[in-house]
C-alpha cells in the first residue's frame, strides 16, 4: 500500500527515564498539561501521556513514556521501550546517585532499541545551591555520551520544551529522510498504537490516519476563505 504523504501522521515514542525521584513524571505533566505538583507520586510501572507540536509546518505526535525509576520495575518498563524512537535520560542536581546512574540507564535504553536519538536532562536546576553534581560533571557526562545537554528546571518551567522540540525535530527529519526512500518498500506492521503502522528497517514508526488538516493547508484554506 503506498500513501500520499500528506496523508501521513508522524508519531514519536520518547522514553522518559532515570532514577527515581529526578522529575520525569513532572517533566512529563509541565510539558503535556502545564501543571507541576509538588506531591511525589511514584510511578508504578508505566504512564504515558502525549502532546501535538508543529515542526516545519507539519503536525507531528510527540507520546511520552514515563517509566518508573525503581529497579523493582524495570521486568515491566523495559518492555515499553521497545520501538522508542528518542529517549531522554534524566538525572537530578540533588542527587548524585541519579547522575551516577545514567550511563545503565542509556545501556537499558540501547539493549532495547538500539541507539536512537537521546538528550541528558539536568532537571532541578532551581535547587544549585543543594547541587551534588557539577556543571562540569554533567558536561563532561554528556560527552562522553555523546549526547546533548539540557538544563531544566520543571518547577520553574525551564527549557522543557526545548528537550521535546529538539528531540521531535532530529525525529522528523530521520523520519522524512526514510519516508522518501523506504517507505513504498516496506511491509505494513501492526503496532500497539494503532492498527494501521508502517514500520521502517530501523523500527521508526509512521501512524497513517485519516488526514486532520495541518496548519499549512488550514492557512490556505482560511486565505481562500473555505474555513
Ligand atoms: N525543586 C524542584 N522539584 C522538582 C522538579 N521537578 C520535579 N520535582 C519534584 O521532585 C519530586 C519527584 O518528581 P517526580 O516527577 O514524581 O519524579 P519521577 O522521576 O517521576 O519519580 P518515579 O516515578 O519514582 O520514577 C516531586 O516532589 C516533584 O515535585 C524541579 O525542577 N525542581
Amino acid at each position: 500500500m503506498i500513501m500520499r504523504e500528506e496523508e501521513l501522521e508522524i508519531a514519536i515514542k520518547v522514553v522518559i527515564v532515570g532514577n527515581g525521584g529526578v522529575g520525569k513524571s513532572s517533566m512529563i505533566q509541565r510539558y503535556c498539561k502545564g501543571i507541576y505538583t509538588r506531591d511525589y507520586k511514584k510511578t508504578i510501572g508505566v504512564d504515558f501521556l502525549e502532546r501535538m507540536i508543529d515542526i516545519d509546518g507539519e503536525d507531528v505526535r510527540v507520546m511520552l513514556w514515563d517509566t518508573a525509576g525503581q529497579e523493582e520495575f524495570d521486568a515491566i518498563t523495559k518492555a515499553y521501550y521497545r520501538g522508542a524512537q528518542a529517549c531522554v535520560l534524566t538525572f537530578s542536581t540533588t542527587d548524585r546517585c541519579s547522575f551516577e546512574a545514567v550511563k545503565d540507564w542509556k545501556k537499558k535504553v540501547e539493549n532495547e532499541c538500539g541507539e536512537i536519538p537521546t538528550v541528558l536532562v539536568q532537571n532541578k536546576i532551581d535547587l544549585m545551591d543543594q547541587a551534588m553534581v557539577t556543571f562540569e560533571e554533567s558536561e563532561a557526562l554528556a560527552k562522553s555520551l555523546g549526547v546533548r545537554l539540557f538544563r531544566t528546571s520543571v518547577k520553574e518551567d525551564l527549557n522543557v520544551a526545548g528537550v521535546f522540540r529538539y528531540l521531535a525535530t532530529n525525529c522528523h527529519e530521520m523520519i522524512k529522510e526514510q519516508y522518501n526512500t523506504v517507505l513504498p518498500l516496506s511491509t505494513p506492521t501492526i503496532s500497539q498504537f494503532s492498527p494501521t503502522f508502517h514500520s521502517k528497517s530501523n523500527g521508526t514508526i509512521i501512524l497513517t490516519r485519516p488526514l486532520k488538516k495541518s496548519s499549512k493547508k488550514k492557512n490556505m484554506l482560511k486565505k481562500c476563505g473555505m474555513i
